[in-house]
């Protein structure tokens, strides 16, 4: 049985992760991290990360972006595989995240879903023929009005894969309103919109000559988040320092 703890446990997806754990045979949640406290859970919960002197093999996060410093200290400090999942991380936190994965296993991953991450393959593809074709690329991302970070981690990670399969040649577009010119066909543009209580719906448009192509992903409910999170937790558990990613728990 895998000792798991739950960074975040209070939050929106750390009670859908308790639940798929207290259903799932193979692996338990021993601890839970939460600076909120208003809930109670079959499970001891601690505010600080580094008040838990709970053992578990593996941890994973559901938080906040300024919550991942320590979490990272506390994992590397006492060799804890994590399955990262909080967006919005900073350059200097991501850089971070890369020296985390030299002392223990880190698995980060903007989206746990399965849709996403075969998204991102076939977004490798599309690519490698839409760009030399002349193909503008254009991602419209659609999140609930909770959401605090913005463009989404999902978002930049498919421009990433697409800008991976290009060579890194494209630059991305947050924002058209200042710059008066013409879009360059090496951009991506990146638009956030906010409101009600979308899941998480991702739009990339492959706009050419007279035709488009449009590849979208739709999560209906969070639960699609929470079982790749848990799959990817019995993955890490056990394994040596290193960057894992989804890519290595779902086999395509
Ligand atoms: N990778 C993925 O597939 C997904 C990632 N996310 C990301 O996960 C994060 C959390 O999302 P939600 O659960 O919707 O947010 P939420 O706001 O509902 O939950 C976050 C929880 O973290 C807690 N928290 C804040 N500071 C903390 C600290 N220092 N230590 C421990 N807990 C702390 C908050 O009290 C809250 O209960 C966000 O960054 C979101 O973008 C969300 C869904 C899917
Ligand atoms: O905050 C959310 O809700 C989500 N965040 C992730 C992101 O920023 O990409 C994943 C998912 O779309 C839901």
């Amino acid at each position: 049985m895998v000792r798991a703890i739950m960074h975040g446990c209070n939050g929106k997806m750390g009670q859908v992760i308790t639940g798929l754990i207290k259903a799932d045979e193979g692996i338990e949640l021993v601890a839970g991290i939460d600076t909120y406290t208003g809930i109670d859970n079959d499970y001891p919960v601690f505010e600080r990360i580094d008040q838990c002197d709970v053992k578990a093999d593996v941890i994973i996060d559901f938080s906040n972006a300024k919550a991942v410093d320590d979490l990272l200290d506390y994992c590397t400090d006492r060799n804890v595989p994590v399955v990262l999942c909080t967006t919005g991380l900073s350059k200097e936190q991501l850089g971070k995240v890369k020296k985390a994965s030299e002392k223990t296993a880190v698995l980060k991953s903007a989206n746990m879903s399965l849709g996403v991450n075969l998204l991102m393959k076939l977004l490798r593809d599309a690519a490698k023929i839409l760009g030399p074709a002349g193909f503008d690329i254009e991602l419209v991302e659609r999140h609930h009005n909770q959401k605090v970070d913005a463009p989404s981690g999902t978002a930049l990670a498919l421009a990433d894969s697409i800008n991976e399969a290009m060579d890194h040649t494209y630059e991305y577009v947050y924002d058209r309103s200042q710059v008066r010119r013409k879009r360059d066909q090496k951009e991506i543009g990146i638009f956030a919109v906010r409101g009600g209580t979308i899941v998480g719906d991702h739009e990339v448009i492959f706009a050419g000559a007279d035709e488009v192509i449009e590849f979208r992903h739709t999560a209906y409910s969070k639960t699609v988040f929470g079982k790749g999170a848990v799959e990817a937790a019995k993955f890490l558990a056990g394994k040596p320092a290193g960057a894992y990613d989804m890519s290595d728990v779902i086999r395509f």
